[in-house]
């Protein structure tokens, strides 16, 4: 399945590699490759897993200064991946610089741009959190929603939030326009640092087009069975 991405939140390329194969070789999840994995292994792991068949989603978070912003995510973009995240939080002009600079670097190397996808709110946030940290009275719709509408004006791909908001987001954003939600448990598992979380089958039902799963499927007894029960759940629905 290409919608339900499995994060490598591990130490090493050794790990990431024996839990990818335990997979047989025509099951090919799409994986999520964070900033652990990417800052010990850099971008020669991301190509031998690109390689080796995988959907790649570089979540890299990138936030900084248009200039800056749009010249890394040119460079990334050479690595054939397909999805990347940026933080709405910089900007329009910043989410437009790296809209540039992902067609920029894929077409030097003649491979297909990546998807942008916009971090909104952390799923770590509860409203609360979020109202004090960033010292706003926003409800978590309401901040969740303004950054899709900026992150759709600016051409992105889609955004990163919650499945509680995956439907407000595509009422403001253009039809096509991407909601992929981390915060995933399967029933019963620890939640962990997460705050705003549902089940795959009701991820689905909230109108996620894509959901990130690591813990329920990387820390489970048994990944490959945790990860066929993840599909049939987003699949079928709750
Ligand atoms: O808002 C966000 C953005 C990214 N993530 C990432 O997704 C996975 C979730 O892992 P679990 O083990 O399923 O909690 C992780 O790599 C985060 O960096 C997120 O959780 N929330």
């Amino acid at each position: 399945m290409n919608n339900i991405f499995i994060a490598l939140d591990f130490e090493n390329e050794t790990l990431a590699w024996e839990f990818l194969n335990q997979f047989p070789e025509d099951v090919r999840p799409a994986v999520k490759i964070g900033m652990e994995l990417f800052y010990r292994e850099g971008p020669a792991f991301v190509e031998a897993v690109k390689a080796a068949g995988f959907t790649v989603f570089l979540d890299l978070k990138l936030y900084d200064i248009p200039n800056t912003v749009g010249h890394a995510v040119r460079n990334l973009a050479r690595l054939d991946i397909d999805y990347l995240t940026i933080h709405t939080a910089g900007g329009v002009e910043m989410m437009q610089a790296a809209v540039a600079g992902a067609a920029e670097g894929a077409q030097s190397v003649g491979v297909q741009a990546p998807k942008l996808l916009g971090i909104t709110q952390l799923t770590s946030f509860s409203e609360a959190t979020m109202q004090a940290t960033q010292l706003v009275e926003a409800s978590m719709a309401e901040s969740v929603t303004h950054l899709a509408k900026l992150a759709d004006e600016a051409g992105l791909a889609g955004t990163i939030s919650s499945a509680f908001e995956s439907q407000m987001i595509h009422d403001a954003t253009r039809a096509g326009f991407l909601s992929i939600t981390p915060g995933i448990r399967l029933a019963g598992d620890a939640i962990g640092d997460q705050s705003r979380v549902v089940t795959p089958g009701r991820a689905h039902e909230m109108g996620a087009d894509g959901i990130v799963v690591g813990r329920s499927i990387t820390q489970a007894a048994d990944p490959v069975a945790a990860y066929q029960q993840v599909v049939a759940e987003f699949t079928q629905g709750a």
